[in-house]
């Protein structure tokens, strides 16, 4: 209230500062409603997409050829961490593989109780959405009668000299396509070989605790938390040739930090790893900026033996007998021993796609598209900024994490879901009684389903094309894991036309109203191939979120 007495003047001089005050204040007013609506601008024109689809389905390998492409500076810069991820997948195989001799030598039993996994067989969590003919009994086997060696091999390895080299006998050709009997017989000469290749254990425990192995997932009802011990965890069954046997998988909540703790394992022991005397020899020379930590002076000191040990047609032998099929599996690098095994080895574009590291939490990437996109050039003008912020969300896939993913659900345009159709006689790790198959049709339908997503952008990809052709061309037959996939030729292009038919039926059955969706085969480790998709999938997904946006 006015003061009671007061003058024209005095009234005339509150009034100026109440008119400037009330001015400021629809400044400062006005100054946010500016900032909101550009906020808005802004969060509008920012494409969300997300990756779906169960766990080793592609999605982080997905983020990654998305960065490689469009973030290619970030890319570049974080290359050289990943070399810590990619010794360690290539230890988990050979560690792997010394279990496994381990096993043989002990002469525990052949494990062959995994080796049905059917779509939906007796027993089985089934939803009826692939075959509905499929409630039933067990199937007529397909897999080939496994010729095997005796259970207890002969172990004259006792007082043997250690050697400075070991020396084995090579597989005859490939040995995936090998069909004469195995020669599984293991020799004094592996034992030796097993020992020499001892330290490798330590080295994988060391990486793993060093990377962050706290935040490490166990599925197996018995892995132990020791490192160099074979978990009861089911592994990728492939067909014929299935494991039940596999070392406990490393899984990180934040790559990055994984990747910068990889980094720091580097700098520590570099100056240490330069005096090693490890009595082997230790390949190309050291040198390489970021060369000369602890693991690579092992990994490079072992490697002749990791390549004797891998080349083996005994220790082949062995893992095919006990259905280990090393290169079909996530992270698989004993192919490029010469490369990888040395002190300067340096990751590649390929190697990165290729690494695995399991994803535990939900990953946040920001990509800032440079170039002007397809449609910036039908839409000119501030169009042409609209859509070049885009933030990808990778998330874990395991059956345990999934809860994790409906948050995104309500902010999201697109949807990436990633469907491995080569797992059509694969069993999840996280539950063996699931067909791997079965659950990504399962996942779909929810996805498809849900209200929340329903104006969402949905994409598939039909992914592990690659593998499914080399499965497919090993006699693996398609119609004993779906029936309903009757007498259709069993090669690629129909195996693949008739998964898509089932998505997209699920899609249409499904889908809370009419919506367009995209279908890629793909390969997504095949980089070359994966730009060119990812091209028309950015188009594809920008479109649809100029037309929510009202710009078309
Ligand atoms: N051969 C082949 N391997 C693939 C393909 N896609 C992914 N992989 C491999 O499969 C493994 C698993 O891929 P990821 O991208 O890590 O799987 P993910 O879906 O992120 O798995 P989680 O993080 O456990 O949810 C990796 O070793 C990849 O290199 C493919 O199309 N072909
Ligand atoms: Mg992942």
């Amino acid at each position: 209230m006015p003061p009671p007495n007061e003058t024209p003047a005095a009234r005339a001089l509150r009034e100026r500062q109440e008119a400037e005050a009330q001015r400021t204040s629809d400044k400062i007013d006005e100054q946010i409603r500016a900032e909101r609506a550009a906020m808005k601008k802004k969060e509008k024109g920012i494409v969300r997409v997300l990756l779906l689809g169960q766990s080793e389905s592609g999605k982080s390998t997905t983020l990654k050829n998305f960065r490689m492409k469009y973030a290619r500076s970030a890319w570049k810069q974080e290359r050289a961490s990943w070399r810590a991820v990619i010794q360690l997948n290539l230890l988990r195989s050979i560690n792997t593989i010394l279990d496994v001799m381990q096993a043989e030598m002990d002469g525990e039993p052949v494990d062959g109780s995994n080796e049905e996994p059917r779509v939906a067989e007796q027993g089985m969590i089934t939803t009826g959405i692939i075959d509905d003919s499929m409630g039933g009994g067990p199937r007529t086997p397909i897999s080939p009668a496994t010729p095997t060696s005796p259970s207890t091999p002969s172990m004259p390895w006792a007082n043997t000299p250690f050697g400075s080299t070991v020396s084995l006998s090579r597989p005859s050709g490939s040995s995936s396509t090998q069909t004469s009997p195995i020669d599984s017989t293991l020799t004094n000469q592996h034992q030796l070989l097993k020992l020499r290749l001892g330290p490798l254990r330590r080295v994988e425990f060391d990486l793993r605790r060093r990377l962050g192995a706290g935040a490490d997932e166990d599925y197996g009802s018995n892995t132990e938390a020791s490192f160099g011990v074979l978990g009861t965890v089911t592994n990728t069954a492939r067909g014929t040739l299935i494991s039940k046997r596999s070392r406990s998988e490393f899984g990180v909540r934040k790559w990055k930090d994984a990747l910068e703790n990889g980094q720091q394992v580097m700098g520590r022991w570099h100056a240490r790893a330069r005096s090693s005397e490890l009595g082997h020899d230790a390949g190309s020379a050291g040198g390489a900026s970021g060369a000369g930590d602890e693991a690579t002076e092992v990994i490079a000191s072992c490697r002749e033996d990791m390549k004797s040990l891998w080349m083996d047609a005994a220790v082949r032998g062995v893992l095919k007998k006990r259905k280990m099929r090393l290169e079909d599996s996530a992270g698989f690098f004993l192919n490029d021993l010469d490369r990888i095994a040395t002190r300067a080895y340096e990751p590649s574009d390929d190697d990165v796609v290729r690494a695995r590291l399991r994803t535990l939490g939900v990953q946040e990437h920001r990509i800032h598209f440079e170039q002007p996109m397809g449609q910036s050039q039908l839409f000119p003008g501030s169009i042409a900024d609209f859509g070049r912020e885009w933030v990808l969300y990778d998330v874990g896939g395991s059956r345990t994490i999934r809860h994790a993913w409906v948050p995104f659900f309500d902010n999201v345009n697109a949807i990436i879901f990633l469907a491995p159709i080569s797992c059509f006689d694969e069993r999840l790790l996280e539950d063996s009684r699931v067909n791997r198959l079965e659950d990504s049709f399962l996942l779909w339908r929810t996805v498809c389903s849900s209200k929340l997503l329903s104006r969402t952008t949905l994409i598939l990809f039909l992914n592990k094309c690659d593998l499914l052709r080399r499965k497919l061309r090993s006699g693996v037959l398609v119609k004993n894991y779906l029936p309903s996939f009757g007498n259709r030729p069993n090669d690629p292009p129909t195996v693949v036309k008739y998964l898509k038919e089932k998505f997209r039926d699920i899609s249409k059955q499904y889908s809370p109203e009419p919506r367009v969706t995209y279908y890629y085969p793909t390969s997504v480790t095949d980089t070359k191939a994966t730009a060119a998709t990812l091209q028309t999938v950015r188009d594809a997904i920008l479109l649809e979120h100029l037309k929510s946006a009202d710009f078309v």
